[in-house]
């Protein structure tokens, strides 16, 4: 909390009717408040300054509070919005957390606090999406209730406490809200993907759409607050579940004497049968493992019959590939790698041994990395373009028993809100998870291949190897449900050039996001990049 104290002579009901107030609050306050939030996404960039660009009440039953959105601009010549509930507290044990500034509001003392950390805002809040009514004044709020809405009168909430990047609350032990910390100028896709889910197809396999909270300042432009769900019963993330399985999977390399140089060997992107992997394979690997892959291959294929099957929303409705997006899809590609090329030029000293000689590697190959994404010609695409998930990976995915529920449709952090909702290959989140079981098992070899007593080159075959069969039983199910089901995703060759191309372009955003979160995690995609770039390029 702030030790600046901050007075303003008027009522809190008036708190914001003076700019010159406004100015102290964000100048002195707001601005060290925000930067030190686990949400705040602008760290690696520097901070020129803030305001507050729009403010709303919401006020029920004798509370009041506001709605801040904050603009934070940066020196980078770029802005980003963040949305801040603010309350006002006499007592400061009111608010275990999110205490923003002591503030004496005329004669009375007291504490700013982020709303979100009060019972009373949260209840606010929940009755008005069970009320579904919009507020009215500065703004207007809709509070929605979804159709699956069971719910008569606010119980309980308490926070999810997960690592995440906005602020999830769990409410009546039933609901899970979702407030988005960095917002946009439109509504959010996690918010319009998971509605549609629920309200217009029969796909199960991602929880229930049960409210929203929605902001309109100009006309028709939507900006998402919140997004409320049905909590669902899961024991933990894809990413850990994976984790899990490799650390007994590569244990059972020394454990059982596997001779990694006698396993049969499998081409990428072939489509395998459960029956059809060797069994010297399943001997290391476990059934159970491969089981589960199936699962979430058909999970991932039904989700996307899900979205490609409309016919009437356009927002939805399947594409063609078409010159426009051929121009969109290369300046996107384009413009991002040479960003990466910048990053690893610029961070090349803190880079030594094998992820040194990586990057050194994919700078001198760059010519050959734009040509990879130049050869994109739209004339040779039959298939069809959807809505997708847009950032698939294990860490999306919660585990639920033997099965899968899908999560988290924002789409890539870094794309701009449109570009999320642009309609893409579905190959794209195919890639995402496949890049996400690759960098399981390297971080499993990472972790673990000192101790197995088996030479790291041997264990990157072995890798290698076993995220080869993974992707050969993902795609047979895969495949089967989406033909079955009428959704073209393009013939054979169209299916493994796209499936190349998006493996390709996944591995270099994860570049970026590895130097700017955890630098020493670069050498996965730089491993990734290696491995794609050596295998014959497919052709279309
Ligand atoms: N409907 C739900 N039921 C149970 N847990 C959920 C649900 N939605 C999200 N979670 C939990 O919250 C975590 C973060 O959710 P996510 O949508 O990925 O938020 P963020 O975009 O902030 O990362 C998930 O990993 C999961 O543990
Ligand atoms: O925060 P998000 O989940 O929206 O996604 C971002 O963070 C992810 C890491 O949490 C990052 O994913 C990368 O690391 C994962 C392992 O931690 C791995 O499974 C993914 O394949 C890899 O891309 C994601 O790229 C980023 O957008």
């Amino acid at each position: 909390m702030s030790k600046t104290k901050l007075t303003n002579p008027k009522p809190w009901e008036q708190l914001l009717d003076d700019a010159a107030f406004k100015k102290q609050l964000t100048h002195d306050i707001l601005e060290s408040y925000v930067v030190q939030q686990r949400w705040y996404g602008g760290k690696s960039s520097t901070l020129k300054y803030l305001e507050i660009s729009e403010f709303f009440t919401i006020a029920h039953k004798g509370d009041h509070f506001y709605g801040l959105l904050l603009e934070v601009n940066f020196k980078e010549a770029f802005y980003q919005h963040y949305f801040l509930p603010l309350g006002f507290v006499v007592d400061k044990s009111a608010a275990i957390e999110g205490l923003i500034a002591p503030i004496k509001l005329g004669d009375q003392d007291g504490y700013l606090v982020d709303a979100l950390y009060l019972d009373s805002f949260r209840k606010v809040l929940f009755e008005k999406i069970i009320e579904s009514q919009p507020v009215e004044g500065l703004g207007t709020i809709t509070f929605h209730a979804g159709e699956e809405l069971d719910e008569t009168q606010y119980v309980s909430s308490r926070f999810l406490g997960a690592e995440q990047s906005n602020t999830s609350i769990i409410f009546n032990d039933k609901h899970i809200i979702k407030f988005f910390r960095r917002i946009y100028s439109s509504t959010n896709p996690d918010y319009q993907i998971s509605r549609y889910l629920t309200e217009q197809t029969s796909f199960d396999r991602s929880p229930t759409y049960t409210g929203s909270i929605n902001l309109n300042i100009v006309k028709k432009h939507d900006i998402t607050l919140a997004l409320m769900q049905k909590l669902v019963d899961n024991d933990g993330d894809g990413w850990e579940w994976m984790l899990e399985e490799l650390k007994v999977v590569f244990n059972t390399l020394s454990r059982k004497r596997i001779d990694i140089k006698s396993l049969p060997d499998v081409k990428l992107f072939t489509r395998l049968k459960l029956q059809e992997v060797p069994h010297e394979m399943v001997d290391w690997t476990g059934l159970d493992l491969l089981k589960r892959i199936r699962t979430l291959a058909l999970r991932t294929a039904q989700f996307h019959v899900a979205m490609g099957g409309e016919r009437n929303d356009l927002k939805f409705t399947a594409d063609k590939y078409n010159g426009d997006y051929n121009v969109w899809l290369k300046n996107r590609l384009l413009y991002m790698f040479q960003n990466r090329l910048n990053t690893v030029e610029n961070n090349l000293h803190k880079l030594s041994g094998e992820a040194l000689d990586l990057a050194q590697e994919l700078l001198e190959r760059k010519n050959e990395i734009r040509n990879r994404f130049i050869q994109f010609d739209w004339h040779h695409m039959k298939g069809e373009r959807i809505r997708i998930h847009g950032d698939y990976h294990l860490g999306q995915v919660l585990v639920d028993g033997e099965d899968f529920y899908l999560l988290d449709f924002e789409g890539e952090p870094e794309s701009t809100i449109r570009d999320r909702k642009v309609k893409q290959m579905p190959q794209k989140d195919l890639a995402g998870m496949f890049r996400s079981f690759h960098y399981a098992i390297y971080s499993t070899i990472f972790d673990h291949g000192e101790t197995t007593g088996i030479s790291r080159d041997d264990l990157y075959e072995a890798g290698e190897l076993l995220y080869k069969y993974l992707i050969s039983i993902f795609m047979d199910t895969y495949l089967h449900h989406v033909h079955n089901n009428n959704l073209n995703i393009g013939y054979r060759k169209e299916v493994n050039f796209l499936l190349q191309f998006c493996l390709l372009e996944k591995a270099i955003y994860e570049l970026g996001y590895e130097f700017n979160s955890r630098p020493s995690w670069a050498i996965i995609p730089l491993r990734g990049i290696h491995s794609i770039m050596n295998h014959k390029q497919e052709k279309v």
